[in-house]
């Protein structure tokens, strides 16, 4: 049986010849139908085309905004830092290699986040985790720097009870215009409490250094400092309880031994230890403040630094006030100072006392050793709180610390481990919510933390 009848013709399937006949056919047939279709075919193929490059078009608009989404999102991220460090890159208040803050002129900076720039949507600029606060916005919080709103004063400035505008209540320090050393001590604040958290350390919430003002804003500690309490002006105060006193002075032992110790990549000197920078929150626990004199281990040759003489009358370590010889040493020493106050309710120089008692540290050194002598020196107000094998414990740390001679003074490290027998003990026994308290006697490290980025130099 054949299929095909011609033998030239190529073996086609039978469908397809049909078909194609029947095309021919048709064609033949019927040429206004055609042209008709070819019509159709053609407008329908332009219609594709047209929609296919409507849809690259649209496709290729959608792609080109997200990418402009994404970039704005981006550069609104680094746009904080960006704003930000042009601003302390500018002339007015540098911040240079890491650590070196200058203000030489008036920056000019209206518009800019300094002057409240990003009071809407965009989150605020911050430096290392700090707040940069406008003036405008202290001015607001703080009722225009109201007198009403004053809560002290100290050598570098006038600090005043501000509500700052997410409601937090604040410290706001306003340092004095002229001279070097508050500028100073304004660079040496914001470098230094920017890098060190410690929960034993009054934090910096930001600060503001918007044309020629200098402002410090901390955290708001309510009981003001450990010298209000201790030797109140007016008898408004209640005497401060041993359980107290003992607290507060692990609090500071934690700080120095942090400031000390955990610091990195170098030790700090606080160079400033005294009452009235030991700040008491809402449950009387301490924080140390004021590191305006503060100094790096960086600064040091042989492992002390040569310095100007800086600090507190009474609280000053002998080396470092007749030499200026400058170690963490120093600080041990003030620190026992501290203690003997907390010991004996004295101040550290009192010339209305009779002579002979005069300097508490001359006074207290005989006696701390002398287990009758001991018991007279305490505090009257203390009315016998305390076990007498805590007090002889007491007070031989703090005969260790204020040692004339610097190398015989602890460590910090060794006075918390010391006190934390003493701190537990009294815990344990007393109060509801002590095992908190406990759990970071136990855990050191415990909420310390020193940024990563810490690279110091010479300030
Ligand atoms: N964070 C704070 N919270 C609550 N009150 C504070 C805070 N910081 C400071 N004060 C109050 O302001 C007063 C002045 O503090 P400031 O640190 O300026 O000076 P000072 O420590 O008393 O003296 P100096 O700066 O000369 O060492 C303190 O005595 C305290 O009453």
């Amino acid at each position: 049986m054949e299929v095909n009848n011609s033998t030239d013709a190529p073996a086609r399937p039978l469908g397809f010849t049909a078909a194609n006949n029947h095309t021919q056919e048709h064609h033949h047939s019927h040429p206004q139908t055609h042209g008709h279709h070819h019509a159709i075919f053609s407008s329908i193929s332009t219609l594709i085309i047209i929609i296919s490059i409507a849809s690259i078009a649209l496709i290729f608009a959608i792609f080109l905004i997200i990418l402009m989404l994404r970039r704005l999102k981006s550069a609104k991220t680094n746009g904080t830092c960006k704003e930000h460090n042009s601003i302390i890159n500018n002339t007015s208040s540098k911040f240079i290699a890491h650590t070196t803050v200058t203000f030489n002129s008036s920056p000019d900076v209206r518009g800019g986040c300094l002057y409240g720039g990003h009071m809407s949507r965009t989150p605020p600029p911050r430096f290392r985790g700090v707040q940069v606060f406008a003036y405008k916005e202290l001015e607001t919080a703080t009722n225009r720097f109201s007198e009403a709103n004053i809560i002290g004063n100290g050598g570098f400035g006038i600090v005043y009870r501000g509500v700052l505008s997410d409601g937090t209540l604040a410290a706001i320090k306003m340092l004095h215009r002229e001279g070097k050393q508050g500028e100073r001590a304004f660079r040496i604040e914001v470098d230094l409490l920017s890098r060190l958290q410690s929960p034993y350390l009054v934090e910096l919430l930001g600060y503001c250094a918007d044309q020629h003002h200098r402002l410090l804003i901390f955290e708001f500690m309510p009981n003001g400092t450990l010298q209000h309490h201790l030797h109140p002006s007016h008898s408004q105060h209640r005497p401060l309880d041993w359980a107290t006193r003992l607290r507060i002075a692990f609090d500071c032992a934690r700080a120095l031994e942090f400031l000390h110790e955990h610091s990195i990549p170098t030790p700090v000197i606080h160079r400033d230890f005294n009452c009235t920078n030991v700040l008491l929150d809402q449950n009387f626990r301490a924080k140390v403040s004021d590191f305006g004199l503060a100094k790096m281990g960086s600064d040091k040759i042989n492992g002390q630094i040569s310095t100007r003489v800086l600090g507190t009358t009474g609280y000053l370590a002998p080396e470092y006030a007749s030499t200026g010889k400058l170690t963490t040493k120093s600080d041990v020493y003030s620190y026992g100072v501290v203690l003997l106050e907390l010991l004996t309710g004295r101040v550290p120089v009192d010339t209305k006392r009779p002579p002979g008692e005069h300097v508490l540290v001359s006074w207290a050194l005989p006696r701390l050793t002398n287990r009758e002598k001991i018991v007279e020196m305490v505090d009257p107000a203390l009315q016998g709180q305390y076990s007498k094998k805590d007090l002889i414990q007491i007070a031989a740390i703090a005969a260790m610390c204020v040692q004339p001679e610097a190398d015989y003074r602890p460590l910090m490290t060794d006075v918390v481990q010391s006190l934390i027998p003493l701190v537990k003990n009294l815990y344990s026994i007393s109060s509801s919510g002590s095992s908190r308290f406990i759990n970071q006697i136990a855990s050191p490290s415990q909420g310390l933390s020193v940024s990563s980025e810490s690279r110091w130099h010479i300030l």
